[in-house]
């Protein structure tokens, strides 16, 4: 058994729908997921398909029609505080230093002040950005920005992790070193993780499992297991498995026509 300080978290039979004008639009339908503990779970989708919705209800900030979400097994649906959460946009305080902006992860989640200047400190140095530890937020590259959030993320001690997208807005070399560095990170500590991304590639780079989601109202396509070993070699997108998943994907998807052209 790999060492993990995750918990579980599973979601059973999730409706949610909304109001849009007078008419009831549903958008999840009996969604039925799970994560195990130190698992690298994700979710991939078509646009619009409610994958953001699922984290709010996930988060407790919404509350579903239908369906109950368990932590460790504990029925938690609606609470809020259980998780911690990392947005497709870097979430930093514009007004906190970077090492502030650390810190402050960590004094919510407990630890004393002077303890958390001093984690920080270390924290900073490990992701190779001690250089800006005092600059403030907007300084910073995106790809920068980005690793203060997920760090932000990680200390906050919460036992699941959940990630939209956190990915996008960055290009493709930052995007790929940054998966290899929060693969690093993960494989450290083994939070268990929720993942989004629109990338077929970036699922099968980092998962254990995903779950494949079809347009909205979203109910689970399939689930697929990687067969890829941890940790992940970086050229496992060159492997014929790898190929045939991408394949199997985008034809869920349906955009498996396309993948041929
Ligand atoms: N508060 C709300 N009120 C009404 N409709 C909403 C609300 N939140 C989400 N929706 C609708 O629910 C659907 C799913 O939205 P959501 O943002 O969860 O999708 P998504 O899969 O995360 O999209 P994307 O991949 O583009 O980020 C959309 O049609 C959206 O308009």
């Amino acid at each position: 058994m790999r060492n993990s300080v995750g918990s579980t978290l599973e979601l059973i039979g999730i409706d949610k729908a909304y109001m849009r004008g007078k008419e009831r639009v549903s958008v999840l339908s009996d969604i039925r997921l799970h994560v195990k503990a130190g698992e690298f779970v994700t979710l991939i989708g078509p646009s619009g398909s409610g994958k953001s919705t699922l984290f709010r209800l996930i988060g407790g900030v919404e509350r579903p029609d239908g369906g109950r979400i368990l932590i460790d097994g504990k029925e938690v649906t609606g609470q809020r505080g259980l998780i911690s959460y990392m947005p497709q946009q870097p979430a930093l305080f514009p007004w906190l230093s970077v090492e502030d902006n650390i810190s402050s992860a960590l004094v919510t989640a407990g630890t004393s002040k002077k303890e958390a200047r001093e984690l920080a400190a270390d924290w900073l140095e490990k992701i190779h950005l001690k250089a800006v530890a005092k600059e403030y937020p907007h300084v910073l590259s995106g790809g920068m920005q980005m690793r203060v959030s997920f760090l932000r993320a990680l200390l906050m001690k919460r036992n699941v992790m959940c990630l939209d997208e956190p990915f996008a807005a960055l290009d493709a070399l930052t995007r790929a070193d940054m998966q290899r560095w929060l693969l690093e990170l993960w494989e450290a500590d083994r939070r268990s993780v929720l993942f989004v991304t629109h990338s077929i590639e970036e699922a099968l780079m980092l998962s254990d499992r995903i779950y494949v989601l079809s347009p909205a109202p979203a109910t689970v396509l399939r689930e697929i297991v990687i067969p890829f070993g941890r940790p992940r070699r970086a050229d496992v997108w060159t492997s014929p498995e790898f190929v045939d998943l991408k394949k199997e994907v985008l034809e869920l998807l349906g955009e498996g026509d396309a993948a041929l052209v």
